[in-house]
This record gives structure tokens, sequence and C-alpha cells, in this order.
């Protein structure tokens, strides 16, 4: 299936005292598709965001939505030790686990390699993502798109060091994005860190189509306006 455009604003940029009403009102009053969450855990990089508690909360405040490209809660694990917390994001409804690769590659406990997690996010009745930080060859993800085993659903490509929201758009990871693009025609390419609408057309140039939006969207005086507009923009790309 061609690849449609997904707006997932990332929920690090809300107001945390907030949280569950923020949730609901980006889905259902600003109209994103996805709520990107964001999950750190101090080791795989230097901060530390919420657990599965916290995402049963926010599942509980915006429902369960049984559409794939609708409501979808987007689990962005930059976590050590991936394969330990499947369980408990499944219970606390996520719907797309996107593992890191390099986490996946040297987690220890246990050793659960990019290719057997996949499955494992699968056998959950998850769809599997796998991100890679701007220091990763895109290279590394051909063997899971293209080997016998079980694909991701998704491929996410970090367009800024992993850690922290509001930092500045990596235009250098564009290349990884137009090749992934040019091999995968419908795959479902999502690119995170410093999109807005100042860097949107370079994304979507490239071939992105899952767009993260943290400040530009939750610091914007009217997020629907920018929601609209990045959707546009993407599928302005997607059409040519
Ligand atoms: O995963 C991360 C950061 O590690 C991102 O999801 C950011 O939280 C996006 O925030 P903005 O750059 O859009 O503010
Ligand atoms: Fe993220």
């Amino acid at each position: 299936m061609a690849p449609k455009p997904i707006i997932a604003p990332s929920i690090l940029a809300s107001d945390f005292g907030n949280l569950a009403h923020e949730c609901s009102r980006i889905i259902k009053s600003e109209g994103a598709d996805w709520l990107h969450i964001d999950i750190m855990d101090g080791h795989f990089v230097p901060n530390i965001t919420i657990g599965a508690p916290v995402v049963t909360c926010i599942r509980h405040s915006v429902g369960k939505s049984e559409d794939w490209a609708k409501g979808v809660f987007d689990c962005h694990m930059m976590v050590a030790e991936p394969q330990k917390w499947l369980q408990d994001f499944k219970d606390a409804g996520c719907d797309l686990y996107c593992f890191h690769y390099e986490a996946a590659e040297t987690s220890k406990d246990p050793k659960t390699p990019s290719t057997e997690l996949i499955r494992n996010v699968h056998a959950l009745g998850l769809k599997a993502g796998v991100a890679i930080k701007p220091g990763t060859e895109v290279d590394v993800l051909y063997p899971l798109l293209d080997g016998s085993g079980e694909k991701p659903d998704m491929v996410l490509v970090m367009t800024v060091e992993p850690g922290f929201g509001g930092q500045k758009f990596r235009p250098e990871c564009m290349p990884k994005v137009e090749a992934l693009r040019k091999k995968y025609p419908e795959l479902d390419i999502e690119v995170d860190g410093g999109l807005g609408l100042g860097t949107i057309d370079q994304a979507a140039e490239a071939g992105a189509n899952v767009i993260v939006a943290g400040t530009a969207v939750f610091g914007a005086q009217n997020p629907k306006e920018v929601i609209e507009k990045l959707r546009e923009t993407v599928q302005r790309n997607l059409s040519k």
C-alpha cells in the first residue's frame, strides 16, 4: 500500500501537568494522526521520561483505536534493553513498539537482536518499528527489510541525537531517508527531531511520510493549522 502522511506529535513537548488532556486534545481536537510517546531510561540516553504506568493512564484517557492510521500509540523506546519492557508496554496499550537498532544489537538481558525482537513484538500483536541514531548507517536496516525474517512495519530515522526535545534538525540525515524511499516505495518512514514548518520540506522531499513534531505542534498558537500544513507538505511530495 502506498504510504500516507501521518503526523505524530511528540508528547514530550506537551504540558505534563495535564498530560491526559493534552493527549486527548491533540488527537481529538487538533487532528493529529498518532501520538508519539518518547520513553527514555537514563541509560540509552541521558534523560528519563515516563514508563508503562503513565502510558496506561494516557490510554484510558484517549481510548483505543482499531485503525492503524488513527490514534496509534507510537512508543519510541530510547531504552538500553528494549526486550525487557515489551510486555509492559503491550499491556499499557502501546500499538507500535519502536526500538533502537543500536540498543537491540548490544542488549544483554536477554540478548535479543533486532530480528528476534521484531518477531517478539509481532507475536504480541503489536507493530514493530526500528530506529537508528544520526551516527548509524542506513545499511544496517537492509538485512531486516530484505531478509527472510519478519520485517519491521516502520523505520525511524532520527534527525537529532535522541534524548531531548527542542533540538535542531540535522539535514545530513536526509540521504538515509532518500535511500530508504528509493529502495522501499511502500515503507512507512518516520523522521524525528527538529521537524516543523521550517524543515518539513527537506524531510518530505527526501521521502519521509511519518512526521514527529513536538515543539512545533505543542508550542504553536494553532496546533491544528501546523498539523494540516505538515500533512499537506508530505502529501504533495508523496503524490509527485
Ligand atoms: O525522540 C525524541 C528526542 O529524543 C523526539 O521525539 C523529540 O521529543 C522531538 O521533539 P522536537 O524536536 O519535535 O521538539
Ligand atoms: Fe521520539
